[in-house]
C-alpha cells in the first residue's frame, strides 16, 4: 500500500490526512489547533503541522505530501530566512485603507484586467502596502514574501533560519502554486505571471521570482509551480507537492467539476467553482483566482461564517447541536428577526469597518429559537448574495456542495436549501482541503491525477423560502 498525505493549514487549525494512493481510503488523520487572532507567528503553524503529522502517525511510511493553506497571509522573511513580524492573515482588516489607496492609484478596471482581482484588505498586496506605510523599518528588511502554504512547504523541505533547519535560509528555494499566487493581487491567473509593477506599488520595493537570477536587493517571490510539479523532498525523502490555497485544495479534494458550486463554511465563508476561463470582475466582488488543476476558481469570501454560529450558540449557552435544534424549532424567517452578521467587518460586501446588527425584534419574536435560526439565516444569506455574484460572473450550478466545519450542522444544511435556490449536497464528514493536498501529493508522485470517490451524507432538494432573503435584503440595505 502506497500512502500519500495532505495538509490543511487553515485559520483555526492544522489538519493532516493520510490516504491510500490506489483507493483514496483514509488510513490515518491528525489535527492541532492554531492560535486565535488575525496576526499569527508562523512558528505556531510549523509547531501545529509537526504536531498534526505526529498525531497522524508520522511520515515514515508516506511517499508524498502536499500542503494546502489559508490564503493571502503575509509572511515576510529577512535575508537570514527569519520571519520579520507576525503574519497578517486574510481576515485582518487593518489594510483596508491600503486597498483603497492601491485602487485609487491603479484603478479597479485596470487592476482586475491585470491580475483578476481588485484589492481588498484580505489580499497580500494590501498588507504589504500597510507594512510600507506603518512599519517602514520592517519593510526595508524584507528579503522575501511568502504565503502560509509556501512557507510551510519551504520548512517541510528542510529550509529555514540557521540553527532551525537542516538546509539553511535558501530563499531561492521558495515555491508556491497558481491558486495561492492568484490571491496575492500581484500574480494573474490569466497571465500566469507576477505583475512586478503591482508588487512594487504595494511594498515600495522591486521584486523578482525565485530562480530568476536577477540578484541585487530585489525581494524574492516564490517560484510558481504547475499543478503536479514537485517542490522537492523532505530531508527524509518524502516527495513534496506544490501545495495550494485552501479553497482550491477543497475543489481538488471534492473533485469539483463543471456544474458544481462549492460553499465552504469554516472561519471564512466562501462560494466558488472550477471554470475553464479566468474572470476579471472590476467591481471586486468575485475574485478571479486560479484553481489547483490548471483552470480557474472564481470565488467570493465572507469574513463572518462558522464563528457567527459559535458566537450566538455561546450567547444562548448551547452547543452546535443545541443551536441546530433551536433553529429547527423556529419557522423560516425567524419570526421576522434578522441578524446581519458583520461581526468582524465584512469582505463581501466590502465593509471592513461594519458591525453586526439585529433587526425585527418584538417581545413576541425575541426567543432563543428565532435568534438561533436568524444567525444561520443571516450567515447563509450573505453567502447567497455571493452566490448571486458568482452566477453573474457566468457560473451555472447543477448542485451546491456544502463543506467546512459548519456544513455538518443539520439546521445549516436545511436552511441552505431554503436560501440558495439550488439542490444542496453535503459530502460525508471530512477534511476536503487536506484531501486536496493528498490528491496533489498523489498527482506529483505518479504524474496522474487520482479520481477518488467522494461520498455524500445528505442531499436536500430546492426548498426556497423567499421570506428569508427578502427580509435580510431589507435589513442589510
Ligand atoms: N456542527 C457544527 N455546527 C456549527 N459550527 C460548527 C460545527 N462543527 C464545527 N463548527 C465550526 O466550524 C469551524 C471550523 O471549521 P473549519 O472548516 O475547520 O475551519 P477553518 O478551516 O477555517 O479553520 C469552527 O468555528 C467550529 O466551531
Ligand atoms: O480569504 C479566503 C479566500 O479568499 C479564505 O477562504 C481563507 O483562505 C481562509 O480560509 P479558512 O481558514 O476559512 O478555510
Amino acid at each position: 500500500m502506497t500512502l500519500v498525505a495532505g495538509v490543511d493549514s487553515s485559520t483555526q487549525s492544522c489538519k493532516v490526512v493520510v490516504r491510500d494512493l490506489g483507493t483514496g481510503e483514509l488510513v490515518r488523520s491528525g489535527r492541532a489547533a492554531h492560535p486565535d487572532g488575525t496576526e499569527v507567528d508562523p512558528a505556531a503553524w510549523w509547531s501545529a503541522l509537526q504536531e498534526a503529522i505526529a498525531a497522524a502517525g508520522g511520515l515514515d511510511d508516506v511517499a508524498a505530501i502536499s500542503v494546502a493553506g489559508q490564503q493571502h497571509g503575509m509572511v515576510v522573511l529577512d535575508a537570514q530566512g527569519r520571519v520579520i513580524r507576525d503574519a497578517l492573515l486574510w481576515n485582518d482588516t487593518r489594510s483596508a485603507q491600503a486597498a483603497r489607496d492601491l485602487i485609487d492609484e491603479v484603478g479597479a478596471e485596470e487592476y482586475a484586467a491585470r491580475v483578476g482581482v481588485v484589492p481588498v484588505a484580505s489580499f497580500t498586496a494590501t498588507k504589504l502596502r500597510w507594512l510600507r506605510d506603518a512599519e517602514p523599518g520592517n519593510a526595508a528588511r524584507v528579503a522575501a514574501v511568502a504565503l502560509p502554504h509556501d512557507w510551510l512547504t519551504w520548512r517541510l523541505r528542510g529550509y529555514g533560519p540557521e540553527g532551525e533547519s537542516e538546509l539553511g535560509p535558501d530563499l531561492e528555494a521558495l515555491t508556491t502554486d497558481r491558486s495561492d499566487a492568484s490571491g496575492t493581487a500581484y500574480w494573474g491567473a490569466a497571465s500566469g505571471a507576477y505583475d512586478l509593477d503591482l508588487f512594487a506599488r504595494a511594498l515600495g520595493r522591486s521584486g523578482r521570482e525565485a530562480g530568476s537570477g536577477a540578484g541585487g536587493d530585489a525581494v524574492i517571490l516564490p517560484r510558481v509551480l504547475g499543478p503536479s510539479e514537485s517542490a522537492g523532498r523532505t530531508p527524509s525523502g518524502v516527495l513534496v507537492g506544490p501545495g495550494a490555497g485552501d479553497n482550491a485544495g477543497a475543489a481538488l479534494g471534492l473533485g469539483a467539476a463543471d456544474g458544481d458550486v462549492v460553499v465552504s463554511i469554516g472561519t471564512s465563508g466562501t462560494v466558488f467553482a472550477v471554470t475553464d476561463a479566468p474572470i476579471a470582475d472590476a467591481s471586486g466582488t468575485v475574485a478571479g483566482f486560479a484553481d489547483a488543476s490548471g483552470l480557474s476558481l472564481p470565488l467570493i469570501a465572507t469574513l463572518n461564517a462558522a464563528r457567527v454560529l459559535g458566537s450566538i450558540a455561546d450567547l444562548l449557552s448551547v452547543d452546535h447541536d443545541g443551536l441546530s435544534a433551536l433553529a429547527l424549532s423556529a419557522e423560516p424567517g425567524s419570526g421576522g428577526v434578522v441578524l446581519v452578521p458583520y461581526f468582524e467587518g465584512e469582505r463581501t460586501p466590502n465593509l471592513p469597518d461594519a458591525k453586526a446588527s439585529i433587526h425585527g425584534l418584538t417581545l413576541a419574536s425575541t426567543t432563543p429559537a428565532n435568534l438561533a435560526r436568524a444567525a444561520i439565516e443571516g450567515m447563509l444569506c450573505g453567502l447567497a448574495d455571493g452566490l448571486d455574484a458568482v452566477r453573474a460572473a457566468g457560473v451555472r450550478e447543477r448542485r451546491i456542495l456544502l463543506i467546512g466545519g459548519a456544513a455538518q450542522n443539520p439546521a445549516v444544511a436545511q436552511v441552505a436549501a431554503q436560501v440558495f435556490d439550488a439542490p444542496v449536497e453535503v459530502p460525508a464528514p471530512g477534511e476536503y482541503v487536506a484531501d486536496g493536498g493528498a490528491v496533489q501529493a498523489a498527482w506529483a508522485l505518479t504524474g496522474t491525477r487520482p479520481t477518488w470517490t467522494v461520498e455524500t451524507s445528505a442531499a436536500l432538494p430546492v426548498d426556497t423560502r423567499p421570506v428569508i432573503r427578502t427580509q435580510y435584503a431589507a435589513a442589510r440595505a
